[in-house]
């Protein structure tokens, strides 16, 4: 983890799990993530949490995009845990907006796995996630220059 990255700025919990952005625009955030220790619950599958942690950071950065970088804020998260995803699994995560208004955004999250092993095509969907968000809120002094990094993130995948 290098402090100064692009990625441990933009999400700080998930890139410390290990997770890696591979899209991200105003129509699509995509990214993944290999199931390690530090994922899993006390049965060796995928925390929980940290699907809800994905939904969360896809949903959000998407959004800000979305609104041209205003500040965002996730405002109600619905998840289903479908299948575990196991220790060692590879998983893919998706997103995409269902509606992008002008004070409110809603994303749809899906969390794919696979063998490492295995081809893509036979991926199974771990997870389904709804986020809300409200956008257009103020910028705080302290955090003035969040949109330019999210800008500088976008710009440097
Ligand atoms: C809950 C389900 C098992 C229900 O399955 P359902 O009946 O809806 O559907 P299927 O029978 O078609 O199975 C779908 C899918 O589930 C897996 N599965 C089914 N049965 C079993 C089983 N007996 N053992 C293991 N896995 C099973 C299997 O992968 C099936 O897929 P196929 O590809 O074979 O079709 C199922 O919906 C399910 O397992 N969902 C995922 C649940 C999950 O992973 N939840 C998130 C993690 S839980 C968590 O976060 C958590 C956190 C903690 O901190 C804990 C602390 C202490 C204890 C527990 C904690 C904890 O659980």
């Amino acid at each position: 983890m290098d402090p100064k990255s692009p990625e441990f700025i933009i999400d700080q919990p998930l890139n410390s799990l290990g997770f890696v952005f591979e899209d991200l625009s105003a129509t699509r955030v995509s990214g993944h993530l290999t199931v390690t220790e530090k994922c899993c619950q006390p049965f060796k599958v995928l925390h929980g949490g940290v699907s809800a942690l994905i939904a969360e950071g896809l949903a959000s950065l998407g959004a800000a995009v979305a609104s041209n970088y205003k500040r965002v804020a996730g405002i109600h998260l619905s998840i289903h845990h479908l299948r575990p995803a196991a220790l060692g699994d590879f998983v893919f995560a998706e997103s995409f907006p269902v509606s992008v208004g002008k004070s409110i955004q809603v994303w749809e999250v899906r969390l794919w796995k696979t063998k490492k092993t295995e081809k893509p095509e036979n991926r199974k969907m771990v997870s389904t996630s709804r986020v809300t968000l409200f956008c257009g809120l103020p910028i705080p002094d302290h955090v003035k220059g969040a949109p330019g990094q999210v800008k500088n993130f976008v710009s440097k995948l």
